[in-house]
């Protein structure tokens, strides 16, 4: 097949925005536009013109603004909408009236009232007076999906002749599937005699799910514009998204046979803006700007990536303007990514066997927290290499704090290789521990101070404590991590006990500035 140009059609400020809560200002619409722009989107659907006097100055604010994209604004098959759309696009260096009037039985029978006649004779009007303010005019023939062959054949063969450039044929409803729905382009390019002359296009919703699917077979059938959105947003369950047909047409470009003009580097960040322009969150397993869509944290699919990408992935992150992809470490991960992550850390195992038991220490971490970050390699390693003998090692703790009881803490270390326990009540979890701890040690020291930080994300994160105990002018700093901060306390005071001990605080002066 050769290779065609495919106009992208960018609808996410018109139909996008019929999503019920997703109404966009003239500034926000402005903004889109632009990112639209240098995303090489070859039409921008600004609005509808009419709708209000607010979309009215959004349409002329986009048309003024935008040089490299052909903006559009909507207009029923109604004299005072296409003049509207006309006003609105005065300024455009190249703007389009996309007018529309429903074709299929239900729609004219129930919701315009008109018998089939009328509509013909409405379409043809509504395109010569929208060809009297611009040359570039599209028609739709809503809900062509539901219309009745014979009738759309009719309607199209009059609207280009009435000098309409571009018939588009959307699946207002959903209801179309891929075959059925790129049969009907084929079928109609085939049958209406003056087909010639126009661009057909698709403009599929995703009810059933089939938007993207239905306007990859328009395309294969013969369509060489398609009406997409940004993340798919759109009335009801939204558009046929833009990123996923992009790349679908890039991806499988042999079998397309047709290319666009988009610059898919933005993909991501036009994404994003519209996702926070509207409020509306991407979906993290959604194609291509989902958080995950280029994220592995399976082990069998890191180790295939870590040597030869290609193996699970169909194209690159970069391309779409993502950062690089991304190895997630978590319990799914094998001993490739685990290893490849701390590479690139800077920390090296002497032996297989160091590297099999910091793995061990990784599954066991992972067990209890979703996702493995840098910064939980390190803490593992940290306390991996410690391995000398230690006089204190922490063992257990049963921590009670409820509301009206005095909090209490009962602590099971190993003093010399022997199991010590103690309990205390101190006035929190914390206090309690430590109390319980100094009843086992009775170190003479002085808390001077006790920190927090959560040193990864969310609520599962590893948190990291630092003690610090001076005793006679002696001061060292001990840490602790664990995804439970009693804990990683307890583990923190420990280690500072060690560090007096074992006189750290002379070896590792740079722990004293903790
Ligand atoms: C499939 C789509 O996405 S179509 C686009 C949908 N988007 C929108 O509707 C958003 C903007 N719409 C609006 O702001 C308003 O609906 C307006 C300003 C266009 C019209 O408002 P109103 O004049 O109050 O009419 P209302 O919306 O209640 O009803 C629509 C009227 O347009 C008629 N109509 C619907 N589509 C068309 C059409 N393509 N061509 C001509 N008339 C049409 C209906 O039959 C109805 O006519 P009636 O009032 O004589 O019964
Ligand atoms: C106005 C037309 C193109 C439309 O949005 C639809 O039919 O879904
Ligand atoms: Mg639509």
């Amino acid at each position: 097949m050769s290779s065609d140009r495919l106009i992208i059609f960018d609808t996410t400020l018109r139909d996008g925005e019929q999503s019920p809560g997703a109404s966009m200002t003239k500034a926000e619409k402005v903004r889109i536009a632009k990112m639209l722009e240098m995303l090489k989107v070859d039409v921008i659907e600004a609005g509808f013109a009419i709708a209000s006097p607010g979309d009215f100055a959004s349409v002329k604010a986009v048309a003024e603004t935008i040089k490299d994209s052909t903006i559009c604004s909507l207009a029923r098959a109604v004299d005072a909408d296409i003049d509207r759309a006309g006003e609105a696009l005065q300024g455009a260096a190249s703007g389009r009236i996309h007018t529309f009037i429903a074709t299929s039985p239900i729609h004219m029978k129930y919701k315009l009232q008109m018998q089939p006649d009328q509509v013909v004779e409405r379409a043809i009007h509504a395109v010569k007076r929208a060809r009297n303010l611009v040359g570039d005019v599209e028609f739709s023939l809503e809900d062509a999906s539901r219309s009745e062959f014979e009738f759309m054949c009719r309607i199209i063969e009059a609207v280009i002749d009435a000098g309409a450039s571009t018939i588009n044929l959307p699946d207002t409803v959903g209801y179309g599937e891929p075959q059925e729905f790129g049969e009907m382009f084929g079928r109609l390019i085939a049958s209406v005699p003056n087909a010639h002359k126009a661009i057909f296009s698709a403009h599929c919703h995703n009810d059933l799910g089939l938007a993207v699917a239905n306007s990859l077979s328009a395309v294969r059938h013969g369509a060489r514009q398609v009406e997409c959105t940004i993340n798919g947003l759109g009335e009801r369950a939204g558009n046929a998204s833009l990123e996923e047909i992009v790349m679908a047409i890039r991806t499988r470009k042999d079998i397309m046979g047709v290319e666009t003009r988009i610059d898919a580097t933005h993909i991501v960040p036009t994404s994003r803006l519209v996702a926070s322009v509207t409020g509306f969150p991407v979906q993290p397993n959604k194609a291509i700007v989902g958080a995950n869509a280029f994220a592995h944290e399976s082990g069998i699919h890191q180790d295939g990536v870590l040597k030869h990408r290609e193996t699970y992935e169909i194209m690159r992150a970069e391309d779409v303007g993502w950062h690089t992809n991304k190895l997630v470490l978590g319990k799914h991960s094998g001993r490739a990514a685990v290893k490849a992550r701390f590479d690139a850390l800077g920390v090296s195992f002497e032996s297989q066997a160091a590297l099999d038991e910091a793995f061990a220490r990784f599954k066991l971490l992972a067990d209890k927290k979703h996702e493995i970050f840098d910064e939980d390699l390190q803490a593992l390693v940290l306390d991996a290499r410690d391995d000398a003998p230690k006089r204190y090692s922490f063992n257990a703790l049963d921590v009670c704090c409820k509301t009206g009881l005095v909090p209490n803490a009962a602590v099971t270390l190993i003093v010399n290789g022997e199991t010590v326990q103690a309990a205390a009540e101190g006035s929190g979890a914390v206090d309690a521990t430590f109390k319980a701890i100094e009843s086992i040690a009775h170190s003479g020291t002085e808390l001077k101070l006790y920190s927090v930080n959560a040193i990864t994300q969310g609520t599962e994160a590893q948190g990291e404590v630092t003690v610090r105990l001076a005793r006679n002018g002696l001061i060292v700093n001990g840490t602790g991590a664990d995804t439970d901060i009693v804990i990683a306390s307890a583990k923190a005071y420990v280690d500072a006990l060690n560090l007096l001990a074992e006189d750290k605080h002379k070896e590792h002066p740079q722990r004293e500035g903790v």
